[in-house]
């Protein structure tokens, strides 16, 4: 742990004091290489990389823990066409996972139809995007009939509230597709009881389904995890792997529906969402109370975090964002991070039990099914929208230079 430490601040160190290129420093991934290299010889398991980049080794290591993961190179192009060159891919709901996996999978050449209510939203949304009403573009009962594979994508709400009418349209030969364990999982709650004679499956997209299009348009790939509830024909899991990757993911991880929908509705509630939206509020008050400006209180809180710092977490961990900062930033972050983790920690307790006991899901449920959601839901991201916080940070972003 301490050399590990310490290459990495040796990389940095070379790294930090140049401007932004010098982050690319090939310091960094010999540190790496020097890490995995004295990691290696303890794994029992030859074909182990832990970085991952021999395509092929499926099953890597995960900070000691094996896991296996499928990945966008084992199903070149023709070999996903070929595997669905049989079905038809009923998308049912175009919000923001049927837009992103949905134009994924057009692009992709497979064949694909939408199904959602006409004149909707969404049905105006979706021919907007080119899907064509009567060719690719059917009301839900329609488009359940001509599929293979049935997509659900509506809202977590609309699948339970539409399932007595889905339910008895699902035939044996038809495949079962979520993007999240919640209707199976909560069925006390949804109601939604899949059929004992028909593969039901799962693929969860990492990431908003805008992302899921995104980086798939720039050639990368969202992480999406895998799940199978039933499988009767003994190839769900390898139907799960290929639409994983067909609805354009990079590498596919294993799970479960439980497990799936549990650290789903715990992550956004927390780290993802919920959790930034507390903290970033919470430092941004007590600097204006202590009489900062909001510009100062917003670049020192939410600009930097964004722009600079949370970045290099992203490309290269937390130990290397520490290294790239300051040494009396180190200092400081590394004496108050254990007392943040534990202030933190029951809020996070509390919050995996409420997801766990169904707490969560019941709120969801209740709170979606209302006619008024859309504008409910509206009305409260107004609330945030208007709080000091993010309208200082609308000036803010309109300085940014690539803004003009
Ligand atoms: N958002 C995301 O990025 C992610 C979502 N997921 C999961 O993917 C699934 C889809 O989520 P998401 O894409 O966000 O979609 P939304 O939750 O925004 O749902 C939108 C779709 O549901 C339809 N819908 C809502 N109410 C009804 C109803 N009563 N009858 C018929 N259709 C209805 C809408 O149609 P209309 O326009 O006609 O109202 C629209 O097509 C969920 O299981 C979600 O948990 C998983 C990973 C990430
Ligand atoms: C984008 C995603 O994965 C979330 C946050 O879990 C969701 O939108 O439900
Ligand atoms: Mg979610
Ligand atoms: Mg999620």
């Amino acid at each position: 742990m301490a050399s590990r430490s310490a290459s990495v601040l040796r990389a940095a160190a070379r790294a930090a004091p140049r401007a932004a290129p010098a982050i690319r420093t090939p310091a960094r991934s010999y540190s790496v290489l020097a890490r995995v290299a004295v990691a290696a010889p303890s794994s029992p398991l030859k074909r182990v990389s832990p970085l991952g980049a021999t395509r092929g080794v499926k099953t890597l290591d995960f900070a000691g823990t094996k896991e296996v993961v499928y990945e966008r190179a084992d199903w070149p192009l023709p070999k996903l066409q070929d595997y669905f060159k049989n079905d038809t891919l009923a998308l049912i709901g175009y919000g923001s996972q049927g837009h992103g996996q949905g134009l994924n999978l057009r692009d992709n050449g497979i064949n694909v139809i939408v199904g959602v209510r006409k004149d909707g939203e969404s049905w105006r949304q979706a021919i907007e995007d080119g899907w064509v009403p009567g060719e690719t573009l059917f009301p839900i009962e329609e488009a359940i009939n001509r599929g293979t594979i049935i997509m659900n994508l509506l809202s977590d709400a609309a699948q339970s509230s539409t399932w007595p009418t889905i339910q008895p349209l699902l035939k044996p030969s038809q495949t079962l597709y979520f993007s999240h364990g919640f209707s199976v999982v909560f069925a006390e709650d949804t109601k939604v009881i899949p059929p004992k004679d028909m593969d039901v499956i799962l693929v969860a997209p990492k990431g908003s389904g805008r992302t899921v299009r995104t980086l798939f348009k720039e050639g990368r790939g969202i992480n999406s995890s895998i799940a199978v509830y039933q499988d009767v024909t003994g190839k769900a899991q390898e139907k799960a792997i290929a639409l994983g990757i067909a609805v354009g993911s990079g590498y596919l991880y294993e799970t479960t529906f439980e497990k799936e929908v549990y650290s789903d509705l715990y992550g956004e509630r927390g780290v993802l969402m919920g959790g930034i939206q507390g903290m970033f509020r919470a430092q941004y008050e007590v600097l204006r109370a202590n009489g900062h400006s909001p510009s100062e209180a917003f670049n020192e809180t939410v600009e930097e975090a964004t722009q600079s710092l949370f970045p290099l977490i992203g490309q290269h961990g937390m130990d290397y964002m520490y290294a790239a900062c300051s040494t009396t930033a180190r200092r400081g972050a590394l004496d108050w991070a254990p007392i943040f983790e534990k202030a933190n920690k029951p809020v996070f307790e509390a919050l995996y039990k409420s997801v766990r006991d169904g707490t969560e899901t019941r709120k969801s449920l209740e709170w979606n099914s209302r006619k008024t959601y859309r504008e409910d839901l509206k009305k409260e991201l107004e609330e945030i929208d208007s709080q000091e916080i993010w309208r200082a940070g609308k000036t803010v972003r309109s300085l940014r230079p690539d803004a003009k």
